[in-house]
């Protein structure tokens, strides 16, 4: 495995003064391209603003952040947009799915959009990820009417749609039954071995850490483990 990105004395102080709350204090973490990595930690350690931090969707106060060789807290706002389009995908507990819209369409329409078209490439890429994840027969299903499990499974499959490097969840089996996030679970498992995507994946369920190859505690805004 080569290096995918690393993180160096990641410090992420809220507000200022008395009111201050500091959350890192000089986090480092390296992740390796095709590592499946559960996020553990108490609530309110962290693991969301790291997930944010990574996601380059927010700036830590201070620190390093380099992914594939590109040092992220020198790049602009045009520059880190397309980076993140193109590497990165996002999953999280509530899904931001839009319900009238189909399942095909939702996986295809941030593609749509910031490509200004849909490819027939890009069809083809969803329905196959939507197959991939069991909903062969719900492809053309508005996601009001999907379980919460499928409604996951079709934001797994949008988070992969442009193939990203690297896949951020914020406790994406959360608010399911043991299960459907067993279900998920296998299937995050599934692309990671066969297309090498490296996923991150906080979580406050042992048994979902236990299906992740590496465990990364934070604890007093540092790893710890
Ligand atoms: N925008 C913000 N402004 C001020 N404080 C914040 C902000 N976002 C988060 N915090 C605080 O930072 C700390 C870490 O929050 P964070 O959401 O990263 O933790 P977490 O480990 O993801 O928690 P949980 O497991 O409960 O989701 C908490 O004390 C939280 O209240």
């Amino acid at each position: 495995m080569s290096a995918l990105l690393e993180v160096r004395g990641l410090v992420k102080t809220y507000g200022s003064g008395d009111a201050a709350t500091h959350v890192l204090r000089g986090l480092t973490l390296a992740l390796e391209k095709g590592e499946m990595a559960a996020l553990l930690g108490a609530s309110g350690s962290g693991k969301s603003t790291l997930l944010t931090i990574l996601g380059t969707l927010m700036q830590p106060t201070s620190g390093s952040y380099t992914m594939l060789g590109q040092d992220l807290l020198a790049a602009g706002d045009a520059q880190l947009t397309q980076f993140r389009n193109k590497h990165i995908g996002f999953v999280f507990q509530f899904h931001n799915l839009l319900p009238d819209f189909t399942a095909l369409e939702n996986v295809l329409f941030p593609t749509a959009v910031r490509e200004g078209r849909e490819t027939a490439a890009a069809r083809t890429r969803g329905r196959d990820l939507l197959a991939r994840m069991g909903l062969a027969d719900r492809i053309d299903f508005p996601t009001a009417n999907l379980s919460g499990g499928q409604k996951q499974r079709v934001a797994v499959a949008r988070a992969l749609m442009n193939a990203p490097e690297l896949v951020l969840a914020d406790e994406p089996t959360g608010n399911l039954d043991r299960a459907s996030a067993m279900q998920v679970m296998a299937l995050i498992a599934q692309i990671n071995a066969e297309e090498g995507t490296t996923f991150l994946i906080s979580t406050h369920d042992d048994t979902i850490a236990g299906l992740c190859r590496r465990r990364v505690l934070v604890k007093d805004g540092v790893v710890t483990g």
